[in-house]
Parts: C-alpha cells; sequence; structure tokens
C-alpha cells in the first residue's frame, strides 16, 4: 500500500475555477492478448465489436451539444472509415487474433499521429486511442470504458473527448493531464462547461483524493490536513468569484481614476466565439490565423481566408479585431510551410521571418484582410519581430498589396499594422520600430528572456511571467508607446493571471487581451486592483 503524501504539481492552465474531488484515473492500459492461432470468427468478432463501439458513439453523440458532436463526429467518421480496419482484418485473415490485430493496427497509426510534427495531428493520437480502447473492450467483453463517478478529478496522461462528454459534471469535478494541452478538444469543451483544467503537470502517479486550481494551474494530490481544512472556504469564496466574475462580465472595466482598462479576447478559430456574446469584450486583441492553415491541406486561398476574416469580424458587431499574420513555426509547424528539419525551430524560420521568406504566401493573407478591412474595424499584427528592418519590408509589402489591389479596382483599405513583442530584442527596442500599435506576447516573451520552453514541464517554473527581467521588458513596452502615441495591450497568457494582473496594471498597461472563458474574471481583478 502506498503512503498517501501531499504533493503539489503545478501546470498550465487550460480552464480557471478550483475543484476538489476523489480522483477518478483514466484509462490503463487496454486489454492486451497475445498473438493467437487462427481464430475462425476472428473477422466477424472484429466487425461486431467496430460496429458496438460505433453504437456507443452514435448514442453519445445525440446527448451531446453542436461542440461535442462535432468532435464525436470525427471519431465516428474515422471508425466507419475501412481504410483504418484494413490492417486489422489482413492481419485476422493471416492467422492473428482479432484483439491483438486490432491493438496493433491502432497502435501503429496512433504512433503516427503521437510522432506527427503537427499539433493537430498530435492532438487527435488521443482520439484515436479512444476508438481502439472502445472497440477492444467490445472484443474482449469487458466493460466499455470506466466512467467518471460524479463530483470526480480525472487524472492521467490524456483524456479522450468522448469520456469527458459523457462524464457527468453535474456534481463539479475537474481533469488534471500529465500532458494535453490548453488547445485541446477537451481543453475547449472543459472551458466552454466551467470545467476547470490543468494540463501538462508531468508524471501524476496514485492519488486517491485531489485539489485542483485551474487559476494557478496547481493541483493538489492527497492534500494534508493544512490543505483540507482550507478547502471548504476556497471553494465557497471561488464560488461566489464565479458567481461575482458573470455579473462583470458583459461591464466595462475601470480603474479608480475612471481610465478605461479594455479587456479584448483572443481566439485561436471561430468555434471560440460560437456560442458567446461580443457584449462580453471590448474587441478581439489577437486572432491566431494558424487555424486556417490545416494540416494536410493547401495553403487556404484569398477567398477562403476573406471569408473567414469576415465572418469572425462580423461577430465582433463593430468592435476592433486584430488578427496576427500566420505565426507558423516553433510550436506551430505548418505542412508545406515550415522546415521540419531545422534543429531548433523556436530560434528559426518562424513568424514574420517565414512570411517574409514566402512572400507569395504572406501577400495573399494581406489581400484577403485589406479586404475585409474596407467593411470592418481591422488590424494587422506582425508575429515574432526582431529587428526595425523586418517590420519595415513587412510595411512595404502591406503598401504594395493595397496598390496592387487598388489597380485592379478591388475594394480595399490599409488597416493599422502593429506587432507583436514577444523578443526581447524587440522589447528592448521598440521604440525603433514603426509600428502603429503593440501587443505583448508574454508567452514566447517569457520563453525567450528566461530561456525555458513554454512546453516543457520540467522547466515551468522558470517560464515564469511574473520574473523582473519579463516585466522589465513589458515595462519598457509601455514606455515605447507612450513615447510613440500608440496604443500598447498585451494578449499573452499573462493577462489571464490573476495574480499578475494588478502588477500589468500597475505597469500602465490599459488593454488586456485574454481567452473568452476569463474575461468575467480578469475583470474582477480589476475592479479589486481599483478598490485598493
Ligand atoms: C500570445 C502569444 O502568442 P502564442 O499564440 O504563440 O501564444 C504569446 O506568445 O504570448
Amino acid at each position: 500500500m502506498w503512503q498517501m503524501t501531499e504533493r503539489r504539481l503545478t501546470g498550465r492552465s487550460a480552464s480557471p475555477g478550483l475543484a476538489a474531488g476523489p480522483v477518478f484515473v483514466i484509462g490503463g492500459p487496454a486489454p492486451h492478448r497475445a498473438p493467437a492461432l487462427l481464430d475462425e470468427d476472428g473477422e466477424a468478432a472484429l466487425r461486431q465489436a467496430i460496429d458496438a463501439a460505433l453504437t456507443d458513439l452514435v448514442a453519445l453523440v445525440a446527448k451531446v451539444d453542436e461542440e461535442g458532436a462535432d468532435i464525436i463526429g470525427f471519431q465516428i467518421a474515422m471508425l466507419e472509415d475501412e481504410a483504418l480496419s484494413e490492417g486489422a482484418f489482413d492481419a485476422i485473415a493471416a492467422g492473428v487474433s482479432p484483439t491483438h490485430a486490432w491493438r496493433s493496427a491502432l497502435d501503429a497509426e496512433i504512433l503516427d499521429y503521437e510522432h506527427s510534427e503537427d499539433p493537430y495531428f498530435q492532438a487527435r493520437g488521443v482520439d484515436l486511442a479512444d476508438i481502439r480502447d472502445r472497440v477492444l473492450a467490445h472484443l474482449t467483453g469487458t466493460a466499455g470504458p470506466a466512467h467518471a463517478p460524479a463530483g470526480s478529478i480525472l487524472i492521467g496522461e490524456e483524456v479522450a473527448p468522448s469520456l469527458f462528454l459523457s462524464t457527468d459534471w453535474s456534481k463539479g469535478g475537474g481533469v488534471a493531464l500529465a500532458s494535453g494541452s490548453p488547445s485541446s478538444h477537451v481543453a475547449m469543451l472543459a472551458r466552454s462547461r466551467g470545467i476547470p483544467m490543468v494540463t501538462g503537470l508531468g508524471p501524476l502517479g496514485m492519488a486517491e483524493y485531489a485539489i485542483l486550481d485551474g487559476e494557478t494551474g496547481m493541483v493538489t494530490l492527497d492534500p494534508g490536513p493544512q490543505a483540507l481544512a482550507g478547502l471548504a472556504p476556497a471553494l465557497a469564496a471561488s464560488k461566489q468569484a464565479n458567481a461575482h466574475a458573470e455579473e462583470l462580465e458583459a461591464k466595462p472595466a475601470f480603474l479608480s481614476d475612471g481610465t478605461r482598462i479594455e479587456v479584448m479576447i483572443n481566439i485561436a478559430s471561430p468555434a471560440d466565439i460560437k456560442g458567446c456574446s461580443p457584449e462580453i469584450c471590448d474587441g478581439i486583441g489577437l486572432v491566431r490565423t494558424e487555424f486556417l492553415f490545416e494540416p494536410g491541406h493547401p495553403l487556404p486561398n484569398e477567398e477562403s481566408q476573406y471569408a473567414a476574416y469576415m465572418a469572425i469580424a462580423a461577430w465582433a458587431s463593430g468592435r476592433p479585431v486584430t488578427f496576427r499574420t500566420l505565426d507558423a513555426g516553433g510550436d506551430k509547424p505548418v505542412l508545406g510551410l515550415t522546415d521540419a528539419s531545422e534543429s531548433n525551430p523556436f530560434l528559426g524560420l518562424r513568424g514574420l521571418r517565414l512570411s517574409l521568406a514566402r512572400p507569395e504566401a504572406f501577400r495573399v493573407q494581406l489581400r484577403a484582410l485589406t479586404r475585409a478591412a474596407v467593411h470592418h474595424d481591422i488590424r494587422i499584427m506582425l508575429p515574432m519581430v526582431t529587428v526595425p528592418s523586418e517590420f519595415a519590408e513587412a510595411s512595404a509589402l502591406l503598401d504594395a498589396v493595397v496598390a496592387g489591389l487598388v489597380r485592379e479596382g478591388t475594394a480595399c483599405r490599409r488597416p493599422p499594422l502593429g506587432m507583436m513583442v514577444e523578443v526581447p530584442a524587440a522589447a528592448l527596442g521598440a521604440l525603433r520600430f514603426a509600428a502603429d500599435f503593440y501587443s505583448i506576447g508574454s508567452n514566447d516573451l517569457t520563453q525567450y528572456t528566461m530561456a525555458a520552453a513554454r512546453d516543457i514541464s520540467t522547466v515551468a517554473a522558470l517560464h515564469d511571467a511574473s520574473n523582473p527581467a519579463v516585466l522589465e521588458l513589458m515595462g519598457r513596452t509601455v514606455g515605447a508607446g507612450r513615447v510613440r502615441k500608440v496604443p500598447v495591450s498585451i494578449c499573452g497568457d499573462a493577462a489571464a493571471d490573476m495574480r499578475l494582473v494588478p502588477q500589468l496594471l500597475g505597469l500602465g498597461l490599459t488593454s488586456l487581451s485574454v481567452p473568452p472563458a476569463f474575461v468575467g474574471r480578469v475583470k474582477a481583478a480589476i475592479e479589486s486592483f481599483a478598490n485598493v
């Protein structure tokens, strides 16, 4: 029997809120059988198991909302695709047991996904593993994937959307993952349902009870008496804070001297604003346009980009929308654009560097954006700018694109052109860039200042935006904005970190851009700062 000793782990917040409850360990390894001799009914058994798993998923689709149905629909389509099971049926025909044949075929497929350079494909590995385990459970006659009792804290390496969607969240609960990412499907689902979630915690081991703080990213496993004693008041306070944040969501935020603090939202795809009212924000401070550059698809053409930009800007109903041009490379490889052989992609040809190296692709994006800017309050933001000459080159390209459209007789407008400040050189030299606005990308700025990758949990403590060195660079950027009389905002995760909001306001920042789920909480943090 293992000793229950309190352990505290820190990961990345994927969905805010405080939760506590008994631990439910997500799926142990699926049953495994050694290769057997030819089973005459092997093919029929596998077909039946696939059909039964499909029936489970179809039943689940009927119970979930549109967002969940999209995700489960993807799993159904995969399971219906004959190509997925082809290898298993071939192996069965060659004398392998159906269990082993299915497991081997799916394991190979999952491995391919998990080792993909592309985060989109990596994230789909968990959907495939869920399909594998569902079919195996039917094949072996074991119960389907176990259901977590209501109120549980789900812990594990990863969580399949189907498990998340079939969990009863009516009594609270949360999700704590050893790996995972705040941009996974489950994280999106958790945010839209208000379920606290933390990712990237590293090895979790065994535990019976957990306290999960989606605000700070801290998870306490098997909390000791002191942590437990503070739990009831903390949960009550969190409930009250949630209610207050909800109340503040659609209200403007001010400091005590009357200074208006803009609270904008960050989105990484149109799904992030589905079901969300524009009334909660002062605009969109960051649209990550990488969602348009889907893996395995040709680069998006001008018309499809134009349609996507128009739809997002229309949602904002007259509020400003800042589109960041493609930020490919580093943690966001794009097949056909980024160079997979770079030894250190975070310091390679990424962001604006890549766009300038591939102007034919960059021009298409600028054309679509300048056309959409005729109809909406659109701003263009350049990522990963390091030296003023890069900014000047992009600005000249934008002028040329506008001139070309005018010559063609196509309606267009040159919107304000700003830059992310996410490289220390840009923060230190901000005054020298002819940008119309600055937006501090605290995730990358912290990574490059602290020499600590943003997604390596073993150096997570060093990836700290509250480090004085990072705050100093932010302060320099605010100062440059004042001198040049151009707006400065912050769109990195630091803006949604309640502990940091007072420091950011103290630096003089008056515009914060945060994930939609954090708007109310950030407004509450601004209110508390104003009332000090
Ligand atoms: C907002 C940022 O950009 P990304 O999309 O890389 O998180 C950042 O670096 O802070």
